[in-house]
């Protein structure tokens, strides 16, 4: 049995189990549940608080495990990232009140209030600042309200918490950080059974971001067709009836579906059709 942790709660939980289910895997239907045995498919799912899945995982207690890439690095567990899922997409900044600083390094002396604590004091300690750090749970744009802090370091999405607490950000982006896989660092990489998993979850991100597209166009427009539908290794090509005429099959990304439909279309492509797909192995 392949024995993965799932966050239970927070952000990355729902996503995550929508994935795990797409990718073809048991999840859980009570949110209560904290452990969930998948026997058909031979994996265990371990539903822990999403700060200690690098934990977890590091320790070697479990294979793998779904957690954010801010908190695999703040936990220095001993655990690296293998397989970036893209959900969860964040930045982590610091922030302060307008006039406060304008980059890390006017940091130094000062009260910073975050949840990362882990992250913040490596990075103030890689720019040679040496600040305060104040750990907090959550919540912690509140902190500079209340005077228990000059500056925070948070995840931001949108902006929209900072911009409501009158906080601007300050300085470049302390990381970038999405929703990841994560295996205990120099784990074997040639497991079956992690390959297995992996080759599943990039399943349903092809799944996602591409869509499959048909359509005919006259033989001697092929060449400029093919170029603007590559697939990803080659278009399949089909003679049709009429001969002067093929019809050619390829995945496009479903950003680019409609800009390249209109283009197809002015090349003398005509039926052209997408459709959606739901699994795939490359
Ligand atoms: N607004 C957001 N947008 C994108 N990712 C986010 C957002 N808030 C938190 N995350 C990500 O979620 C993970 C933190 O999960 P955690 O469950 O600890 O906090 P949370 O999602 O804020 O949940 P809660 O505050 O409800 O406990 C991190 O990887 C973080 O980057
Ligand atoms: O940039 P935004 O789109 O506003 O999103 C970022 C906010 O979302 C999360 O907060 P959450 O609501 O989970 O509260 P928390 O601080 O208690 O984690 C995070 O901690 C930020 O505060
Ligand atoms: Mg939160």
């Amino acid at each position: 049995m392949l024995r993965i942790a799932v966050p239970n709660k927070g952000s990355l939980s729902e996503p995550a189990s929508e994935m795990l289910h797409e990718a073809g895997y048991r999840q859980r239907k009570d949110r209560r549940e904290l452990v969930l045995a998948d026997t058909e498919n031979e994996v265990e799912f371990f539903f822990l608080r999403p700060r200690d899945i690098a934990v977890y995982v590091g320790s070697g207690k479990l294979d793998i495990g779904i957690t954010g890439r801010d908190l695999l690095l703040d936990s220095g567990a001993r655990a690296e990232e293998i397989l970036q899922l893209g959900f969860a997409g964040s930045t982590f900044r610091y922030a302060t009140r307008p006039g406060t600083a304008k980059s890390v390094t006017d940091l130094g002396g000062m009260t910073i209030a975050t949840s990362f604590s882990g992250l913040v004091t490596k990075h103030l300690a890689d720019h040679g600042v040496d600040a305060s750090v104040v750990h907090l749970d959550g919540a912690v744009e509140t902190a500079i309200q209340l005077g228990v802090a000059e500056v925070i370091a948070d995840v931001v999405e949108t902006g929209t918490t900072l911009r409501n607490a009158g906080l601007e950000i300050i300085s470049e982006p302390i990381l970038h950080s999405e929703a990841v896989v994560v295996r205990g660092t120099g784990a074997p990489d040639d497991d079956p059974k992690v390959r297995q998993f992996l080759r599943r979850m990039q399943g349903v991100l092809v799944a996602r971001r591409y869509v499959m597209m048909d359509y005919d166009i006259r033989a001697e427009h092929l060449e400029q067709a093919v170029a603007l539908t590559p697939g990803l290794e080659s278009p399949t090509v089909s003679p049709l009836h009429d001969q002067g005429w093929v019809a050619v099959r390829s995945m496009v990304r479903t950003k680019e579906a409609q800009r390249i439909m209109d283009d197809l279309y002015e090349l003398g492509a005509r039926a052209i059709l997408t459709t959606g797909i739901h699994a795939c192995r490359l």
